[in-house]
């Protein structure tokens, strides 16, 4: 394989990674070029939601090739179209033979939520501190314990799971934006026993039953009309603007005396969440990460 390396303004992303595409490039990514430097620019974006801006003021787009020369037939065609003005070829280089499995699977350790509680990918060992475990590989679905707001509902799980009984502590649960599964299984752990799992990507709801096979877990998992009913349990972890949106739903899903998990959430939309959950419950601060927030409350 081959990478043909570009530098862009802001403005040219679009055209040009447009561009790449036509040309058959097998993958363009963009980072931005100050990354890891003072000149770094933190972009966040929402599902639903334009991007806050197309690129970075300076970005790296490296696009993949089968062939040297079609990597060197797409830098000729961009560099004499007019859009290309003002973007730099950085570099044609060849993609070093690894062993990609191999690669991808030392970048995932396990991971601990609590000193006795830890999320193992399948492929090593348990950690003989783990008294309880989520074996789990990253797949297809978000959740692989390593985020910061999938830790702190996990968290949330150990220390609620901690004060009594699991099954009667829990009672019914609902894990709402389920991804791998992660919450549900988590939860199931902790000794919940009566969980629905949902999610509006059939690819997370496919791997939320494999993972829950391969945890030993019963758990019902669908997309969301699959939800239904009051649960003395809801976790979601989604984003500010869907929870916002599904306020009314997730807080009609919480029984009478039940507890209500909310993360996705970053700090600065504590008091926006508050507000669009108001008329249901009073959300709280319960924890918070790297500028994540969890946000709980009891109906
Ligand atoms: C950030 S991931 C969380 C996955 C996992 N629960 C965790 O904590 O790691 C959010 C998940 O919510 C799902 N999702 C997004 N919007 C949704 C909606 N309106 N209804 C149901 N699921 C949704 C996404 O497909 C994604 O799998």
């Amino acid at each position: 394989m081959f990478e043909l390396i570009l530098m862009c303004p802001e403005d040219r992303i679009e055209s040009v990674s447009d561009a790449l595409d036509a040309l058959d490039a097998l993958s363009v990514s963009v980072e931005d070029a100050d990354a890891q430097t003072d000149a770094e620019q933190a972009l966040f974006g929402e599902p639903g939601m334009p991007p806050p801006k197309d690129g970075w003021q300076r970005s790296r787009v490296v696009a993949l090739f089968p062939t040297r020369e079609a990597a060197a037939e797409a830098q000729q065609l961009l560099s004499v179209q007019d859009f290309f003005e003002g973007c730099q070829v950085l570099g044609l280089a060849e993609v070093a033979e690894q062993d990609w499995v191999r690669l991808t699977q030392s970048q995932f350790a396990p991971v601990d939520i609590t000193p006795d509680f830890w999320i193992v990918p399948t492929w090593h060992e348990l950690p003989a501190q783990a008294v309880r475990s989520i074996r789990l590989d990253p797949g297809l679905a978000f959740g692989t314990g390593t985020h910061p707001t999938t830790r702190m509902c996990l968290r949330w799980i150990a220390r609620k799971g901690g004060t009594g009984e699991g099954a009667a502590v829990f009672g019914r649960v609902l894990d709402y934006g389920c991804g791998s599964g992660i919450l549900a299984i988590g939860a199931a752990k902790f000794g919940a026993t009566d969980i629905d799992a949902v999610d509006i990507d059939t690819a997370a709801v496919e791997s939320t039953a494999l993972n829950a096979e391969a945890n030993g877990v019963q758990l019902r998992a669908g997309l969301p009309d699959k939800a239904s009913g009051q649960y003395q349990t809801v976790l979601a972890n989604i984003l500010a603007t869907p929870l916002r949106v599904l306020a009314p739903l997730l807080c009609n899903h919480v029984a009478p005396g039940g507890h209500l998990v909310l993360a996705g959430i970053l700090a600065r939309q504590a008091d926006e969440l508050k507000e669009a959950y108001a008329p249901w419950v009073q959300l709280e601060v319960a924890d918070s990460e790297d500028g994540w927030i969890l946000m709980t409350a009891s109906r």
